[in-house]
């Protein structure tokens, strides 16, 4: 396992007007490891991935990969940050293939390489077939599938997945469980927001949210 660098959140918060969804989050999220993040709906899983990925701004404290902000101005997320987000952000005219290979086009890979890489990336999800279907005709299951594919293919350093799981039956769960550990062990934050305690025991660090804070320490599992 080549460890790359650890996400840090440091007195991270996040308000909108005068609301805190996300108060004094102190928290490192290390290369080569999974990290689980659990807690009630609403208790802010979803908005520390947003922040802690730069998608939203940080109203104080600060979220850094190697040294340097996440937030780079825009909320658009940097190139070593892949995310799967709850509502996939997948593009409803383009087909399957389409969208999996723009995360690699974006990244400037050529059209021809990134299609290969997009087929190959569903067939790792066993969604193959379905690379030619415009994704506005697949299930939720398929399309979560196809945005966990999206984001698998980049290889980031940092792969934050928001409920990755929460469309699949068990024997999917579990195929898509072993293509996240595959990323860690190759080295990257790999944070997983999930309700499913199944999906949270299958990680190596567990931290719980209440109310846009923290609870009590994480669990640390020996691997
Ligand atoms: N843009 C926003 N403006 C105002 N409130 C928001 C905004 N985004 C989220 N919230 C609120 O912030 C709180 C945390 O939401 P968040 O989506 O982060 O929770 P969550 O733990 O991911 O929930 P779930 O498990 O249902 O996905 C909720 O009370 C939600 O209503």
């Amino acid at each position: 396992m080549s460890a790359g660098p650890t996400l840090e959140l440091r007195g991270l918060g996040f308000r909108v007007g005068s609301r805190p969804l996300l108060e004094g989050i102190d928290l490192d999220l290390p290369a080569g490891r999974m990290t689980a993040l659990t807690g009630s709906s609403g208790s802010g899983k979803t908005t520390l991935l947003s922040v802690a990925g730069g998608l939203l701004e940080p109203s104080e404290g600060t979220a850094t990969l190697d040294g340097r902000p996440t937030w780079r101005g825009t909320g658009d997320p940097a190139p070593d940050i892949a995310f799967v987000l709850q509502v996939y952000g997948l593009v409803p005219i383009l087909s399957a293939r389409e969208n999996v290979s723009v995360a690699l086009r974006a990244r400037g890979v050529a059209p021809r390489e990134a299609d290969a890489r997009a087929d190959a990336a569903l067939a790792e999800l066993h969604v193959a077939d379905l690379g030619g279907r415009q994704v506005e005709e697949l299930s939720g299951g398929q399309l979560q599938r196809v945005a966990i594919a999206r984001a698998l293919v980049v290889r980031a350093p940092v792969l934050l997945a928001d409920e990755p799981t929460s469309e699949l039956d068990p024997t999917t769960r579990g195929q898509v469980m072993a293509l996240l550990r595959a990323e860690a062990e190759r080295g990257a934050v790999v944070v997983v927001a999930t309700h499913d305690p199944d999906v949270a025991d299958a990680c190596d660090e567990h931290h719980a949210m209440a109310e846009g804070r923290l609870l009590a320490r994480g669990r640390r599992v020996a691997r």
